[in-house]
């Protein structure tokens, strides 16, 4: 192998911590490498330990900032060339020099008042390298110009601590949306709704999860069954109150939760739907079947999910025995003119950040009015027209729900929303559209909580 000459300083690249060109002093009295950081911060969880930090790479320039992540190696005990011991983070990282590349072990420490941010040790170095004392840049040499080619949004892009709210660590939404945290550098938390409680009090509250208060999140991902919604909801809120970035927001999982308000709110922007009604005296019933222009209807339980509490009453008859079958189960429901010319199929589009990212038509089983894939349906990809897209935008910004599955049928005069999920499955529609929605939904999030360019520190001094 041909000889690898270092001089005193070198320029070198940290691809991994996306820092094109550091210039770093090669001094073989210190042991350790380091890199300058400030702002240093774990997180991740035990089994993957995280670190994420910011960094000036330029020691002329100020206002380049960069913010790096990498998995945390080790914390140790460092005594620096003043004699001072600092317990620091210890990262591993790849080095590439001219044209070599090794990975090299990296403690993080704040060197802001020296000149060059990164020191490469004696053991950054392989047995076949041989430094030069006497020489300098015996490695081709790099600039700072570099930087200047990558958008801010790049250079802020933070490794975000993330936590996902669910009963079901295993199901196919929730393991995507963490392989899909994990592959952009993130970390995400898995936590069971059921076993968070709470401290409320005047001064942002607190989140306590298995004996101990959990830390800021970035942002949280609510996944919230059914079966604790108002649980669930409440323990979103809290979050909220703390200032983070739930994915779904409490007020929109309350709102498309309860079928009767979802329409309600629906209806006061216009938005198309199947005739709806609801009544809870059993005097009522013909008064409301009539409103919906008689039979065939459908009625529905208000806080049904999977088509569970959906039935077509075909006669007059039957919606009369179904009501009252609800009725003395106290349970409320509302009445809906039938749709039949969307001839059991529904078109569910999937909106991630105000786009429709994906749609599927779902067929229910021969001999069943409901398309639901639970109740045994199939679902295959659509084109949606204009109308449809603006529908289901509209809907899911009405519902303040930034990641919505918005349910509609084809009606003879337009789209009729059926409802709108906060928690819509990423199976189904990933399998038909062949996309990458839990990539797409964790992007929305990175643009979201991504620091606000201010002012004051995006104007470069003059000069
Ligand atoms: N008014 C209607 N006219 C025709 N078909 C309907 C009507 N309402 C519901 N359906 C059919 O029944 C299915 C289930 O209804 P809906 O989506 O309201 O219930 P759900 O139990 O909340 O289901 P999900 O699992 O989608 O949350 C719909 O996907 C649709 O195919
Ligand atoms: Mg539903
Ligand atoms: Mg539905």
């Amino acid at each position: 192998m041909s000889q690898f000459t270092l001089g005193w300083e070198e320029w070198l690249s940290l691809p991994d911590l996306g820092l094109p060109a550091v210039r770093a002093k090669v001094d073989t009295g210190a042991r350790t490498s380091a890199l300058h950081a400030f702002a240093i911060e774990p997180f991740g969880s035990t089994k993957k330990p995280m670190v994420r930090f910011a960094i000036h790479p330029d020691p002329n320039d100020p206002h380049l900032e960069m913010i790096c992540s990498a998995p945390m190696k080790d914390r140790r005990e460092v005594t620096s060339s003043n004699g001072e011991t600092e317990l620091r983070f210890v990262i591993e990282t790849t080095v590439n020099m001219g044209e070599r590349s090794w990975p090299i072990e990296v403690t993080l420490t704040d060197r802001g008042s020296m000149a060059y941010r990164m020191l490469l040790g004696r053991t950054a170095l392989d047995d076949d390298m041989i430094v030069s004392p006497s020489n300098s840049f015996c490695q081709p040499e790099l600039s700072f110009d570099a930087y200047h080619g990558i958008p801010r949004s790049e250079r802020h892009r933070r490794a975000l601590r993330m936590a996902i709210l669910t009963r079901e660590p295993e199901n196919y939404s929730t393991r995507k949306l963490i392989a899909a945290a994990e592959m952009r550098g993130h970390s995400m938390e898995v936590i069971d709704t059921s076993r968070c409680y709470m401290n409320i009090h005047s001064v942002g509250g607190e989140v306590h999860y298995d004996g101990r208060r959990l830390p800021h999140y970035d942002a949280v991902i609510p996944r919230i069954g059914a079966s604790i919604t108002s649980y669930g909801t409440a323990v979103v809120r809290q979050f909220e109150s703390i200032g983070t970035y739930c994915l779904s927001g409490s007020e929109g999982i309350t709102m498309s939760r309860d079928k009767l308000h979802a329409h309600q709110v629906l209806a006061r922007v216009q938005i198309g739907m199947p005739t709806t009604a609801f009544a809870r005296s059993p005097k009522d019933s013909a008064n409301v079947i009539s409103l919906v222009g008689g039979a065939p209807l459908v009625l529905k339980l208000l806080e049904s999910t999977q088509g569970k509490g959906v039935v077509l009453a075909e006669t007059k008859k039957a919606a009369e025995s179904v009501i009252s079958a609800f009725q003395g189960l106290r349970a409320d429901f509302l009445v809906q003119s039938f749709v039949k010319e969307a001839a059991g199929e529904d078109i569910r589009c999937f909106v991630v950040g105000g786009k429709v990212v994906a749609a599927m038509r779902r067929r229910g089983k021969p001999d069943d009015f409901r398309s639901n894939l639970h109740q045994g349906g199939t679902a295959e990809p659509v084109r949606i027209s204009r109308q449809e897209r603006e529908t289901a935008i509209r809907a899911a910004r009405t519902m303040k729900l930034d990641v919505a599955g918005v349910d509609l049928l084809r009606g003879e005069d337009g789209p009729k929303v059926l409802e709108v999920n906060s928690s819509p499955g990423l199976e189904g529609i990933e399998r038909t559209s062949g996309k990458d929605i839990a990539g797409l939904v964790i992007a929305h999030i990175e643009a979201k909580v991504a620091p606000k360019p201010s002012r004051a520190r995006a104007k470069r001094p003059p000069g």
